[in-house]
């Protein structure tokens, strides 16, 4: 089993992490707290009150983590990939697999990521969520000190399932649209690039950048629904399950709701992924 593609996916899943971090802390905040009026007003207000840093509150966690799970979900897709259609990464620059087999193995990757990804996405969610000051004295403290105190409380006060809260909605947000995501990555690179050759490292970054906005395009609803599970039992009541979560949510507020962090997810997919899929293939190329 080609073991490169996992360690590729880890260094690529890190770096495109970094570059989205600030979007994503905006985006948790639009999905699950009301106080803001907009992405610039979220922006100004974070600024404000918890200055530079509030935009990279619980970074450090992701970048070990979550980038690692960025490892499965590429390493997964290539080693599928390679027992569907007995082709190396480098051969199938060739011979483009069929979409069916790009599908299944995409699937195959954001399945298995989504449940390695479960625990770590519910702590950046919760650490994210907080709007406590650490810049200004006198403030109240925050609920979770940092990433391990906030895994040890919710095992102490939700128990083991506790740190799984949302995983379903997680689960169907990335499956089908992982597939999504190689299935426009390897046909935009496919079609611009000249029979035989490599894909040149601008086509990389705009099919990587379109793949990321494809995926995230169609995953917002799930997304709405998973952060809204995850922040569950902490200071609102938790939902019954993911059907009790939608009809609350569209009760209380409406069909939008389920678009919330729509423009800036997108916003957002289109730096990450040309960066993860540029390093990604540079990786790969160095070592192959
Ligand atoms: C499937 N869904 C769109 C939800 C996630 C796609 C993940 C791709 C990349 N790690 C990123 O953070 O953009």
């Amino acid at each position: 089993m080609p073991v490169e593609e996992f360690v590729a996916g880890w260094i690529s899943g890190a770096l495109g992490l970094v570059m989205g971090y600030p979007f994503d802390t905006v985006k948790v905040r639009l999905q699950t707290q009301n106080t803001y009026r907009g992405i610039v007003d979220c922006m100004v207000k974070i600024y404000r009150h918890e200055s530079i840093r509030g935009f990279f509150k619980g970074m450090s966690f992701p970048v070990a983590s979550i980038a690692v799970v960025n490892s499965v979900l590429f390493g997964v897709y290539s080693n599928t990939l390679q027992a569907l259609t007995a082709t190396s990464h480098q051969d199938r620059r060739a011979q483009l697999p069929s979409y069916t087999h790009i599908f299944i193995a995409g699937c195959t990757g954001g399945f298995l990521q989504a449940y390695s990804l479960a625990p770590f996405d519910l702590i950046k969610v919760r650490l994210q969520n907080q709007t406590e000051s650490r810049v200004r004295p006198g403030s109240p403290a925050p609920l979770y000190r940092g990433p391990v105190h906030c895994a040890a409380t919710i095992l102490r006060e939700e128990g083991p399932r506790g740190l799984f809260r949302g995983s379903g909605a997680l689960m169907l947000r990335d499956t089908p649209t992982l597939g999504l995501y190689f299935i426009t990555y390897e046909a935009l690179c496919y079609q611009y690039t000249p029979a035989g050759q490599q894909p040149s490292s601008a086509t990389v970054l705009v099919a990587g950048g379109f793949a990321g906005i494809a995926s995230w395009v169609t995953a917002t609803p799930f997304d709405v629904v998973k952060a809204r599970m995850q922040m569950g039992g902490v200071k609102r009541r938790a939902y019954a399950g993911m059907l009790d979560c939608v009809v609350t949510s569209f009760r209380q507020e409406g069909l939008g709701v389920f678009f919330r962090g729509f423009t800036i997810n997108s916003a957002r997919a289109f730096p990450v992924n040309a960066v993860t899929f540029l390093s990604y293939e540079h990786l790969l190329r160095t070592w192959g």
